[in-house]
């Protein structure tokens, strides 16, 4: 298995900011909480955000993590950043504990990169 889970999956609703619209959308066909984690490469020591729902397994984010990411705690629950490119991905995690156990994977990462 080339690549880790960063910490234990945490429960969040995947959303994306849908800019000509300026509101937010749930990532993938229905709204709904889903497993999101974030992967290491053990070779390549690349990292990404993948995200799949606890319903049916879609997949409805896979992110790379890049070094420019800017990771924005909004609030304690809900946290988001830019893809480097156009998207906006935020996550409503179910908990606090969740949330903060996710940031501090995201920001390993970050320091690693
Ligand atoms: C400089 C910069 O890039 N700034 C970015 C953020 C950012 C900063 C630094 C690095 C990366 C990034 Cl990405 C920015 O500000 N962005 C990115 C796109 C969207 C937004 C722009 C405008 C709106 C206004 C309100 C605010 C917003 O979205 N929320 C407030 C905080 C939590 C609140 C919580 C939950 C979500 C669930 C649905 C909706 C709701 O609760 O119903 N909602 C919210 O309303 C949420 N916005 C944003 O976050």
């Amino acid at each position: 298995m080339s690549e880790k889970a960063m910490c234990s999956n945490c429960k969040a609703s995947v959303m994306i900011y849908d800019d000509a619209e300026r509101k937010w959308k749930s990532a993938g066909r229905t709204p709904g909480l889903s497993n999101v984690n974030v992967y290491r490469h053990m070779v390549q020591n690349t990292f990404r955000v993948v995200g799949r729902k606890e319903q049916d397994g879609e997949v409805v984010i896979n992110c790379a993590v890049i070094s420019q990411l800017k990771y924005n705690r909004a609030t304690p629950t809900f946290h988001q950043w830019r893809d480097g490119v156009r998207t906006v991905y935020g996550l409503n995690f179910s908990t606090h504990d969740e949330a903060n156990m996710f940031a501090g994977a995201m920001e390993d990462a970050l320091e690693m990169l």
